[in-house]
């Protein structure tokens, strides 16, 4: 491009310093917007309260004055990110065609991911503690998509030709469209992951990566509810104890907590109440002969009941020719774990395994004994059910979601048991009250040796709840 003559240059310099000059501006008025917006809320606030304590009758309805504008929302709380992958997958699909439908499809189907220097400074820092598990989620964007087209019912393919909503799918043609895949975590090193069971073409961005868990990730392991002693007021001792080994394996098939589940159902209806604790329904460790690591491997032991059935059916030999050629690959493979991160998975037809970090289930933080105050108890129980709607109840305090006091007990207890301060606040101020709202109700309460106990729950007062 040819050099400017003086007089366009100069009109673009002053141009130039218009355009700093109406940027500062609208910086000082946005400012003085949010400042002004600030100064409302607050004013709306204090005409409230003041109404409150002379007990006046607020304004008649056609008077009231509109409700004071939301705060200024940052975009991440409007749910606006710029998103930024972390890295992209280099797989053995280049194209969509053929690419399977789902990770469990095509077992061998491997890639490798690497950790963008321009994340992290130290990219293999980020992976540090994830060779412990077997399997993670990766988090995705379906880049090639075409002209991001989609509609609220699709196709899918096994379904020929009929249509659902596009939620009820893992189609890639979403709104976001983002992927999640479980894919098998094969081997670390440095700052590359080695994957197989992948269900994703070279080149796709990658923008996350999290552990698979299955007592978080899948509802036959969850530590629901239903864990919680709600008589005896004690999480249940469901997980193993500390002195058990780190390397812990999870024995994980649908059928199995399948199983596990109808057996609590069982458990439930048999005693006519959730509320009853079977002393034998606890995890016991057992060594489990198959576990080549031979490491302890805590399984229920209902669950270990059935796995010895399935062993007296199938030996593990039969097994390993018939369907586990993508297993033995696995362990055949130059991408098998380091000595110290590997995991031998034992093959017994279909099931998948998975090995999580031993922390887990068995973390430096021990569970905390719950208690109530009688006043705190007192409190809780003035709150109306969800469904008791209507004037019946007079002034109380009601849930919204929350379908009664028990119910809201125990997910007190719940959230109180695993201890939810901070390590900041769990070391550094012990003795402060602690706060936290659930529902409509306000709770507070302090922690002591091995024990959180809850000192008052009030209802959440209205003006504050709707800012
Ligand atoms: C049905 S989706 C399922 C993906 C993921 N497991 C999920 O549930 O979100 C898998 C298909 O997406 C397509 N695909 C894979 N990577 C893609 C990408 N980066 N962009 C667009 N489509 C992709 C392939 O055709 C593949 O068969």
């Amino acid at each position: 491009m040819s050099p400017l003559c003086d007089c366009c240059g100069e009109h673009i310099n002053s141009l130039n310093q218009q355009i700093s000059v109406m940027r500062k501006e609208t910086k000082n008025l946005r400012h003085m917007l949010d400042s002004a917006v600030r100064a409302h809320r607050k004013h709306m606030i204090a005409i409230q309260s003041a109404v409150a304590k002379i007990g006046l009758r607020g304004p008649d309805k056609d008077q009231t004055p509109p409700p004071p504008p939301p705060p200024p929302q940052s975009a991440l709380e409007q749910g606006n990110i710029q998103t930024v992958p972390i890295g992209y997958i280099s797989s053995c699909f280049s194209v969509k065609n053929g690419t399977p439908r789902q990770p469990t499809i095509c077992g061998p189907s491997r890639a490798e991911l690497r950790i963008q220097q321009s994340v992290f400074n130290n990219p293999e820092h980020a992976l540090v503690g994830l060779e412990q598990y077997s399997h993670v989620w990766i988090i995705f964007l379906f880049h090639k998509n075409g002209h991001l087209n989609f509609k609220a019912k699709v196709k899918p393919p096994r379904l020929n030709g009929q249509r659902v909503g596009v939620y009820s799918t893992r189609s890639p043609h979403r709104p976001n469209a983002l992927g999640l895949t479980l894919a098998r975590l094969d081997q670390i090193v440095g700052d590359t992951i080695h994957l197989s069971d992948i269900d994703m073409i070279a080149g796709t961005p990658v923008l996350d990566i999290k552990p698979y868990i299955p007592d978080y990730d899948s509802p036959g392991s969850r530590l629901d509810s239903e864990h919680y002693d709600l008589t005896t007021e004690q999480p249940k001792a469901t997980t193993v104890s500390q002195n058990e080994t780190t390397d812990i394996t999870n024995l994980h098939k649908d059928s199995e907590t399948d199983a596990r589940s109808d057996q609590k159902r069982k458990m439930n209806d048999d005693s006519g109440s959730l509320l009853s604790r079977d002393e034998s329904d606890t995890d016991v460790p057992v060594t489990d002969s198959s576990q080549s690591v031979g490491a302890q491997i805590p399984l229920h032991k209902d669950l270990h009941n059935l796995l010895d059935e399935v062993k007296a059916y199938v030996t593990q030999s039969d097994l390993c020719q018939q369907s586990c050629a993508s297993e033995v690959q696995v362990s055949d493979s130059p991408k098998t774990k380091p000595a110290e991160a590997t995991v031998d998975h034992p093959c017994y037809g279909e099931e998948a395994y998975s090995t999580i970090a031993g922390w887990i289930r068995a973390p430096p933080v021990g569970s905390l004994e719950v208690r109530f105050t009688p006043q705190a108890e007192r409190e809780l129980a003035d709150f109306l059910p969800t469904h008791l709607s209507g004037p019946s109840g007079g002034d109380r305090p009601r849930f919204k979601f929350l379908r009664s006091p028990e119910e809201a007990a125990a997910a007190i207890r719940g959230v109180l048991s695993a201890d939810p301060r901070s390590v900041y606040r769990r070391t550094r101020c012990r003795d402060r009250l602690f706060f936290f709202t659930l529902d409509s109700a306000d709770i507070t309460c302090w922690f002591g040796q091995g024990f959180a106990e809850v000192l008052q729950v009030r209802a959440v007062e209205q003006h504050t709840a709707s800012l």
